[in-house]
């Protein structure tokens, strides 16, 4: 039997109908395949934010305004935000990064300091980040996560802060997919309708002033991805190679993902898809990596909620794969 069918049939013998735990079992199967084990373990699990401010955010894209990407960074390192409450109910590490806020911060060890710039130029008029802060942030996204290998953690999820990134994650989306902006794009933060309308216009114009940017990742990041997102790509690649289990959270993240995918199309195997984000893109986003998520809780948050909040399921995935009784073991009839 190849690995697959012997947890397969492991899974089959528990002591329930055929399937009867649903998603769980294909998340169990997931992660037993990823670890190459037929009793994995889910150890010291992280979530890593990643922070960094949009030139775009100027262009009236977003309901608030840049400076809520630094204050809410503050927000990280003093525990108040929905991540800081998620991770801390739910036993998960919280690693905080400046992937290039434009604010100065006091040095601070909760905060790791991989600054590529203080903020992306507005893609409207220019590309959001030169050929080598691209490669720099995908590099120093690697890096981080490498160094959390070496702590034992075999379970990542990533997040992101930034005003903005709707709009970045939304042009990534459109020009990798080759899918109409108007499709890729939603409220994000919460613009008004006026607003939706004017996100729509700008994104447009953005795309037709940058007519000469090809399908390529690289090139679609860096004319219009941001530095959290760019990091985050890194990021996803470094967890697939170490082969870790990835906690995908929302819209942005999903768009990260979608870069690193159009490199590595191996990454899919490793990724476990938390949660479906309220932000109009995402559904299709999905549907186009032909994934399903765990849950739709219409949150559109970022920060890593999602995986924070899903996490609790990959251990119940894992339990009743190494805990539950067998037919055989329970002496149950099993037909
Ligand atoms: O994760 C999501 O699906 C998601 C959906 C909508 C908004 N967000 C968060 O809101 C911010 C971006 O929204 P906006 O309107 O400024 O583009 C950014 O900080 C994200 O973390 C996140
Ligand atoms: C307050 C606030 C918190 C956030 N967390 C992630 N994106 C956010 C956007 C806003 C506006």
């Amino acid at each position: 039997m190849t690995l697959l069918e012997q947890i397969q049939h492991k899974i089959n013998n528990k002591t329930k109908p055929l399937g009867a735990l649903g998603k769980l079992e294909e998340v169990a199967l997931q992660i037993a395949l990823i670890q190459e084990t037929l009793t994995p373990n889910l150890v010291k699990p992280h979530i890593i934010v990643f922070a960094a401010s949009h030139g775009i955010a100027n262009e009236g894209v977003s309901a608030f305004p840049s400076e809520v990407t630094f204050q809410m960074v503050l927000n990280f390192l003093n525990g108040g935000a929905a991540i800081n409450v998620f991770t801390k109910q739910n036993d998960i590490e919280l690693t905080l990064v400046d992937a290039g806020v434009d604010h100065d911060f006091e040095p601070n060890k909760k905060l790791i300091d991989a600054k590529i710039n203080h903020g992306t130029k507005s893609f409207l008029t220019q590309s959001a980040m030169t050929e080598d802060e691209c490669q720099l942030a995908i590099e120093k996204g690697k890096e981080i996560v490498k160094n959390i290998v070496k702590t034992g953690c075999n379970v990542i999820g990533f997040g992101e802060m930034g005003i903005g990134n709707t709009s970045s994650a939304a042009v990534l989306m459109s020009k990798l997919l080759a899918i109409p902006i108007e499709d890729c794009v939603g409220k994000g933060t919460g613009v008004n309708p006026d607003q939706y309308q004017n996100k729509i216009t700008i994104l447009q114009k953005a795309i037709s002033n940058h007519a000469e940017v090809s399908t390529d990742a690289i090139q679609v990041l860096q004319t219009f991805g941001g530095f959290e997102i760019a990091m985050m790509c890194g990021a996803f690649l470094a967890a697939a190679e170490e082969k870790m289990v990835l906690m995908i959270d929302g819209f942005i993240a999903s768009a990260a993902f979608l870069c690193a995918f159009k490199l590595n199309p191996e990454i899919k195997n490793f990724a476990v898809f938390c949660h479906q984000s309220e932000e109009k893109g995402h559904l299709l986003l999905l549907s186009h990596l032909n994934v399903k998520p765990l849950l739709n809780l219409d949150m559109r948050l970022g920060e890593g909620t999602g995986c924070a909040v899903a996490y609790p399921l990959l251990k119940s995935a894992v339990a009743f794969l190494n805990e539950m009784a067998s037919f055989e073991s329970a002496g149950v009839s099993d037909k």
